[in-house]
């Protein structure tokens, strides 16, 4: 078993937005390795962060992800830091998987009103978002094996835009 699409890129770019609605499209079940790591660990993503670290986090990411790829078959969305393992990329080869990718701007701009994301709560979220992109664009794009530009789609379109290029390779 296999995920029809695992999509992935940074907070903000619509990997739970677009994975439900891909998922509808497709009439396939939709699931989130954020949530199933917030169930494992009985609390919200803050405060693993806050209580127990990121790397505590990280380390019930990895399983998730791994979880999800072996036992999930419709569309599998990931936390935005999941390709930081190098295990999860390993485990990434092979599959569908869709990079969503959104600029500093944009990014900042749908993610400014939500407290739920720790590693954007600092005093200069626009700094941290462009740390970020940086050090991760890469790394998305070493998984990827297909890539939209969120900026100027709404999410129905991302989803056209993924089918799209799912159909062309
Ligand atoms: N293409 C889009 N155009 C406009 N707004 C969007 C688009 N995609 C997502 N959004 C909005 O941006 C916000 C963040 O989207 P979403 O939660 O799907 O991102 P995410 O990639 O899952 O983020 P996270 O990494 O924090 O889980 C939501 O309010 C959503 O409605
Ligand atoms: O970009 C990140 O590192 C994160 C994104 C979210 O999906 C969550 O997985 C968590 O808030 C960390
Ligand atoms: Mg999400």
């Amino acid at each position: 078993m296999s995920p029809r699409f695992v999509v992935l890129g940074p907070p903000g770019a619509g990997k739970t937005t677009v994975g439900q609605l891909l998922a509808a499209r497709l009439g396939a079940a939709f699931r989130d390795t954020d949530d199933d790591v917030v169930a494992t660990a009985g609390k919200p993503i803050s405060d693993i962060f806050t209580t127990d670290g990121e790397p505590a986090f990280r380390a019930l990411e990895e399983e998730a992800v791994a979880k999800g790829l072996a036992e999930h078959d419709g569309v599998l969305a990931l936390g935005g830091g999941a390709v930081l393992s190098a295990a999860t990329r390993e485990r990434l080869a092979a599959h569908t998987v869709v990079f969503l990718n959104v600029g500093m701007a944009e990014g900042v701009r749908r993610t400014g009103l939500s407290t739920a994301r720790p590693l954007l709560a600092g005093v200069n979220p626009r700094a941290t978002f462009k740390a970020l992109l940086d050090a991760r664009l890469p790394l998305y794009r070493e998984v990827a094996t297909i890539e939209v530009d969120t900026d100027q789609l709404e999410p129905e379109q991302v989803v056209d835009a993924v089918l799209a290029k799912a159909e062309r390779t």
